[in-house]
């Protein structure tokens, strides 16, 4: 009653039910549901959102200045998400204090600049030749010279692998294998179990006792899949050569009192995670739409093969010349907007004394998250918003009053977050997508697949901290005429 009636966010809309305990939101967390039933919510209450006795979350484009770049300071993560069990290192992404999350910061962001991206490219151009050669082999082994496969697996494959090369100078070998490492593996099988380790932080009492449960094996399971990371830092650390991966910085600055072992082997164990499974689900998510879309497929191979004519190998596809692919771009943004790898930016907390968000003042101590999913979908923002539908991020939809697109609120959608804590790794994210997709449309034609029972809803997907995993399959044949 006092959280309904009397607590100092009694006003704020939501549902009796959220308001007065946080077990509706454990329960939809768990269930995987969250980012879907979040954005009913928010439809039935509007953009400011109570989701629990304490917390409230936003859908609407100002919050992201509000929440994460207010120009009275940033506001700190919520430690219940964040919290490291004692004794433990900080990483980039654990880290809450601002010196602390800084100095982190400082040492990688040399890795991660365009002019870094530049002299990585070459490591990213052949892993993903390595992409093309296999799925040709996989058409080749079909004697109709169409394949019908599972495309994700083969996303996660390539940006594992180009993950591991920049970060520890040895690629995850998935694409040499034509399976996950059983790193990632473990990874993918342990998110839901994720999910739930979270929920339990609401309960102190609760997580301690789960903790206290957790079998000897398990936890050598988890201490083993830390040491396998922590092994390729350590091989990468000792290796003699000069190599313009995302590591040299880190060991330049090493020497100049940057980060400890721990902290390098924590950081790049999240990283490995932060940094290849966005990419592929993304890449995953627009590749399921475009070929349920033939006619966005087709102009978008159209675009690519007639920039690379086909006289020309496609390896004169560098990262700087795809930057200029206009829909290429827009297919990427679309993806982005759809399939937001991130759909729910976990909570930041109100600075001591409270502070104003999108109009609505909340007091000091209460987390404030912003919800991607429903604002990417939200008709307020986007014209059609449930479709797919590239055009809508080509430059003449800003400028052509006639455009269905022209009131679109572009801003809304801020994929890789804004402000001291946003996205390190764009660059890179956006030029995998880009080459990714250009090379297999320059070099295959896809189509959906025969049997309408095998195509796949994204809106189906659950979410566990990451999207859910399942099989996007694809027909794929040699570019006709070859
Ligand atoms: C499509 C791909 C990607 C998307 C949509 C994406 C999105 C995001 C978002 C929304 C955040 C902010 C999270 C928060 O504040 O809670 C973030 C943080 C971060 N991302 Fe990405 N990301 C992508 C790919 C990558 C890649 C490829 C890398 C690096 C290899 C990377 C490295 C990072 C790092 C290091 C942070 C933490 C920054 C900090 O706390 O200072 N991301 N990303």
């Amino acid at each position: 009653l006092y959280n309904v009636y009397l607590h100092p966010l009694s006003k704020i809309p939501g549902p009796r039910t959220w308001s007065a305990t946080r077990l509706p939101f454990i329960r939809s967390l768990i269930k995987g549901t969250i980012v879907h039933d979040i954005q009913k919510l928010h439809r039935q209450y509007g953009p400011v959102l109570r989701i629990a006795p304490n917390e409230v979350t936003f859908a609407q484009p100002e919050a992201w200045d509000d929440i994460f770049r207010p120009p009275q300071g940033q506001l700190l993560k919520d430690p219940v998400w964040w919290r490291r069990p004692p004794g433990t290192p900080v990483s980039l992404i654990s880290a809450i204090e601002p010196d602390e999350h800084a100095r982190i910061r400082k040492a990688l962001a040399p890795g991660f600049t365009r002019r870094a991206l530049k002299s990585q490219e070459p490591f990213i151009q052949r892993l993903v030749n390595l992409l093309v050669s296999r799925l040709h082999e996989q058409v080749q082994a079909q004697p109709s010279g169409r394949a019908e496969l599972d495309i994700a697996p083969w996303f996660n494959f390539t940006t594992f692998d180009i993950f591991g090369d920049l970060g520890f100078g040895e690629s995850f070998d998935c694409l040499q294998d034509s399976r996950l490492h059983p790193w990632i593996a473990l990874l993918f099988n342990s998110v839901k179990a994720a999910a739930f380790v979270s929920a339990t932080r609401f309960y102190p009492a609760v997580a301690y006792v789960l903790m206290k449960c957790i079998p000897p094996s398990l936890k050598k399971m988890q201490r083993d899949h830390f040491q396998q990371i922590a092994d390729k830092v350590q091989r990468r650390l000792n290796y003699e050569m000069e190599r313009s991966d995302i590591m040299a910085h880190v060991i330049r600055d090493k020497d100049g009192g940057g980060l400890s072992v721990d902290e390098i082997n924590v950081t790049f164990t999240v990283l490995t995670t932060a940094g290849s499974e966005t990419t592929a689900t993304v890449l995953s998510g627009a590749t399921n739409y475009l070929v349920q879309h033939a006619d966005k497929l087709k102009m978008l191979a159209a675009e690519v093969r007639a920039a690379f004519p086909r006289d020309k190998h496609d390896d004169g596809m560098t990262l700087d010349a795809l930057r200029g692919l206009p829909y290429l771009n827009a297919v990427v943004s679309e993806g982005l907007r759809l399939c937001t790898p991130i759909p729910w930016v976990l909570p930041r907390l109100v600075p001591a004394g409270g502070s104003t968000v999108c109009g609505v003042w909340l007091p000091g101590g209460t987390p404030v998250s912003v919800q991607a999913y429903a604002m990417n979908r939200d008709p307020a923002n986007f014209c059609r918003p449930d479709e797919f539908l590239p055009e809508r991020w080509l430059p003449e939809a800003r400028t052509d009053e006639e455009s269905p697109f022209f009131g679109d609120r572009p801003e809304a959608m801020q994929a890789f977050s804004l402000g001291v804590r946003s996205c390190m790794g764009q660059h890179l994210a956006l030029a995998e997508m880009r080459l990714i997709l250009a090379r297999l449309v320059w070099n295959f034609d896809f189509d959906a697949p025969e049997d309408k029972t095998r195509w796949l809803n994204w809106e189906d997907l659950r979410t566990f901290l990451l999207v859910e995993k399942r099989p996007i399959y694809v027909g794929l044949r040699l570019r006709s005429g070859e």
